[in-house]
C-alpha cells in the first residue's frame, strides 16, 4: 500500500518563516516574507537527506545543542562548485527548523523519515573500512577520524575499522573472512589500496560461486558488495573519475546515501601468473617505467611520479611488440566521438541491457556472456599491429586525475563494458612530450600522427617473433645460470639486448624490482643501448611480465558514486 508521504506547513529559521514541502521525492522550503511573497527556494531530494534529528543539533563535535520539542534538525548534500575542480565538491547543510507546536515536529520527523525509507533503500548500515595508514601523504587515518567518522556516525553508519599493518592485508581479509552482515566496503586510501580491495572482492566472489578467476573464458560474477573510495593516495585516479573531485567530504556523502555506480574491470591474464584486475591503467612502456622508478623514490610521496616521469622522459625508451585487439561495436560510441562520460550516461544505461539483459537471471547471463566471448576469442574480428611502441596503454575509463583532468581517454566510458587501447609509437622525443602534454589542457592527446586509439572488448600483448619471453621461473633459472656464468654484470646492457636472453634478464630484473644492473637511467658508456622489454603497471602495481591477453568485464564491481555531474545542470 503507498503511504501518502506529502506534508506542507510553515516552519521557522530563527525569526524567518518558510512554507515547507515534502511531496514524498523532494523536501522543499521556501523563505516567505511578511507581505507573504514568496523567496528562494531550497529543493533538496529525498535521497539526498544525510540525516534527520529532533532538537537543534551540531556535528563536529556532536552534540544536542538545545533539544527543545518543537525543532528538528536536517542534514542535507550541498552542492557547491568552488575551487575550479572537474566536478563538484559536495559539502553538508544542516538547517534548523521550529515547529509551531511539538505534534507539528513529530509529524515532520515521521514522514521525512518514512520518505527516506522509501525512497533511499540502499544506503549502507555497517561497513567494513580499511585505512592505508602509508598512502599518499599518510594521512588516512586523519582524514577518515577527523572528516569521516563523524558523518558515518551522524547518518547512524556503523563501521568496523582496520588499519592496515602490510600490505594485502585488505585483500586477504576480503577473501577468508566472514563478510556477513557488512553492507559495503570502505578503502582510505590510493589506487594501489583501492586495487587491493578489488582483487579481494572479485577473488571472494568467484570463489563463492565456484567460478575460476584465471581462466580467460570465464565471465565472471559481479561483486555484489559496494566499495567506496575515501580518497587518501598518491593520484587517487579511480575517485576523480568515478566521483569528480577528490574530496574526503564528498565521498563520504556519496557513500552515506548509497549511490551506486557501476564499473568496468579489465583481467589481465599470463599462463604462469594469477589473474590480476584493472580499471584505471594498464600501461607498457613509459607508464611501466615510470612505477619501477618511482617504487625506488616512494619517499617523496606523490611527487616520486613527477620526478620519475621527468626521468623515464629523458630516457626516451620505445620498445617492440605485437598488439592484437577485438573493437568494440562502432555503433555505439568512439574513443574520438567527443563526448563524456557523465552521472546518468546513456551509453553506459544502454550497455546494462546489453550485458545484463534479464539481470535477474544471473545464470542465463552468464552462458549468454561466456558464449559471446568464446566465438570472439576466434581471430575473426581481431586486429594486430605491430611496432616499436613509447607506450601501450589501456583504460576502462577515462582515468582522469588531478595531473591529467580529463585522463587518458577523456570520451571513455566508466560501465560500457569496453576500454579504450591507446598505443603511441616510436616518435620525435618533443612528439612525445607534446603527447604527454596534451594529457594536462583540454589539447587532443590523439590528433597526432604516431599516436592510435581503439575502442575495444579484449587485447593481448605479445613480444615480437623470437623474441617471446618464457615463463617467468625458466627466466629466472636462466637468469640464475648465467649470474653463475657472467663475466661484469655491468655489461649486461651492452651485450645483444635484443637477443632473448637479454630480454629475459631484464625483465626479470624488472619484475623483481631490481633496476641495479640499470644502473641509472643515464648509466654511461657500459649502457648505451636500451632495454628490450619494459613492465606492465598495473593500477600502480608492476606486473612481472611482458605478455599478457586482457578482457574486459562489464560492470563487474560497483561503487558509491554516481558519475561525474554535469557542473552546468546542478549548479544555478
Ligand atoms: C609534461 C607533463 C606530463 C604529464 C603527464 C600526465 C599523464 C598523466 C596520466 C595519468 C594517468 C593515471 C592513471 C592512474 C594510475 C594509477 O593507478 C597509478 C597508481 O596510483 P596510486 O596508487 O594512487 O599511487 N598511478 C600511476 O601510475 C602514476 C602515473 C603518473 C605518470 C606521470
Ligand atoms: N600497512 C601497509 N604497509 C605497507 N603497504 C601497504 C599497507 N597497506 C596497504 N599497502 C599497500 O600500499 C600500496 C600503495 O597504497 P596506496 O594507498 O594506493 O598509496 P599510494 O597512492 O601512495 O601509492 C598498495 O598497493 C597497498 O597494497
Ligand atoms: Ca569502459
Amino acid at each position: 500500500m503507498e503511504i501518502d508521504l506529502r506534508l506542507e506547513s510553515s516552519l521557522w529559521v530563527g525569526k524567518k518563516r518558510y512554507k515547507a514541502v515534502l511531496t514524498g521525492w523532494h523536501f522543499q522550503w521556501t523563505e516567505v516574507d511578511k507581505n507573504n511573497r514568496e523567496k528562494k527556494t531550497t529543493l533538496v531530494p529525498v535521497s539526498e537527506l544525510i540525516a534527520l534529528e529532533k532538537g537543534q543539533v551540531e556535528i563536529l563535535p556532536r552534540k544536542s545543542v538545545e533539544d527543545t520539542d518543537k525543532d528538528f534538525t536536517v542534514f542535507y548534500v550541498k552542492r557547491s562548485s568552488s575551487g575550479g575542480s572537474y566536478g563538484l565538491l559536495w559539502q553538508f547543510g544542516r538547517i534548523q527548523f521550529s515547529c509551531a507546536s511539538r505534534a507539528l515536529r513529530d509529524q515532520w520527523t515521521s514522514h521525512l523519515r518514512a520518505a527516506l525509507k522509501t525512497h533511499s533503500p540502499s544506503r549502507p548500515h555497517r561497513l567494513l573500512v580499511f585505512i592505508n595508514p602509508y598512502g599518499g601523504k599518510k594521512k588516512g587515518r586523519n582524514i577518515y577520524h577527523s572528516l569521516v567518522a563523524p558523518l558515518f556516525e551522524l547518518a547512524g553508519i556503523t563501521s568496523h575499522v582496520i588499519v592496515t599493518e602490510r600490505a594485502n592485508q585488505a585483500r586477504d581479509h576480503l577473501l577468508k573472512k566472514d563478510l556477513s552482515g557488512f553492507d559495503g566496503v570502505v578503502c582510505v586510501g590510493g589506487d594501489g589500496m583501492f586495487s587491493e580491495i578489488m582483487h579481494g572482492m572479485i577473488g571472494r566472489t568467484q570463489q563463492e560461486a565456484g567460478l575460476s578467476e584465471n581462466d580467460l573464458n570465464v565471465t565472471l560474477q559481479p561483486c555484489h558488495l559496494h566499495i567506496g573510495i575515501i580518497p587518501a593516495g598518491s593520484t587517487d585516479c579511480v575517485c576523480f573519475a568515478t566521483v569528480g573531485v577528490n574530496d574526503p567530504v564528498t565521498s563520504a556523502l556519496h557513500i552515506i546515501i548509497g549511490d551506486s555506480q557501476p564499473l568496468d574491470v579489465c583481467s589481465a591474464h599470463h599462463p604462469t601468473e594469477p589473474v590480476r584486475y584493472s580499471v584505471s591503467l594498464l600501461g607498457y612502456g613509459f607508464y611501466g617505467d615510470v612505477l619501477a622508478e618511482s617504487e625506488r623514490h616512494r619517499w617523496m610521496g606523490p611527487l616520486r611520479y613527477d620526478f620519475s616521469g621527468f626521468m623515464v622522459y629523458l630516457s626516451s625508451r620505445s620498445y617492440a611488440g605485437v598488439v592484437h585487439y577485438l573493437p568494440a561495436d562502432p555503433l555505439l560510441s568512439s574513443p574520438r566521438d567527443n563526448t563524456r562520460c557523465l552521472s546518468g550516461c546513456s551509453v553506459c544505461s544502454k550497455s546494462t541491457e546489453r550485458l545484463f539483459p534479464h539481470s535477474t537471471v544471473s545464470e542465463s547471463v552468464h552462458s549468454f556472456q561466456c558464449s559471446q566471448y568464446r566465438s570472439d576469442r576466434s581471430e575473426a574480428g581481431w586486429v594486430s599491429v605491430a611496432g616499436r611502441f613509447r607506450c601501450v596503454s589501456f583504460t576502462c575509463m577515462s582515468s582522469s586525475c588531478p595531473r591529467s583532468p580529463l585522463g587518458l581517454s577523456p570520451s571513455a566510458h566508466l560501465a560500457d563494458g569496453t576500454g579504450d587501447l591507446i598505443l603511441v609509437r616510436e616518435s620525435h622525443p618533443l612528439g612525445f612530450l607534446k603527447f604527454l602534454h596534451r594529457h594536462t589542457s583540454s589539447e587532443d592527446q590523439f590528433d597526432l600522427p604516431f599516436v592510435e586509439v581503439h575502442r575495444v572488448k579484449a587485447f593481448r600483448f605479445s613480444l615480437p617473433p623470437g623474441e617471446e619471453e618464457d615463463s617467468l621461473e625458466d627466466m629466472e633459472s636462466e637468469a640464475a645460470r648465467e649470474r653463475e656464468n657472467q663475466e661484469s654484470p655491468q655489461c649486461r646492457m651492452d651485450s645483444e639486448t635484443k637477443s632473448r636472453t637479454g630480454s629475459e634478464q631484464q625483465l626479470t630484473d624488472r619484475a623483481k624490482g631490481d633496476w641495479s644492473r640499470e644502473k641509472s637511467l643515464f648509466c654511461g658508456p657500459c649502457c648505451t643501448e636500451a632495454p628490450a622489454v619494459s613492465v606492465w603497471n598495473c593500477d600502480g602495481e608492476i606486473l612481472p611480465f611482458s605478455e599478457i591477453q586482457g578482457r574486459v568485464h562489464g560492470q563487474l564491481v560497483h561503487l558509491y558514486a554516481r558519475g561525474i555531474e554535469d557542473k552546468a545542470a546542478c549548479v544555478g
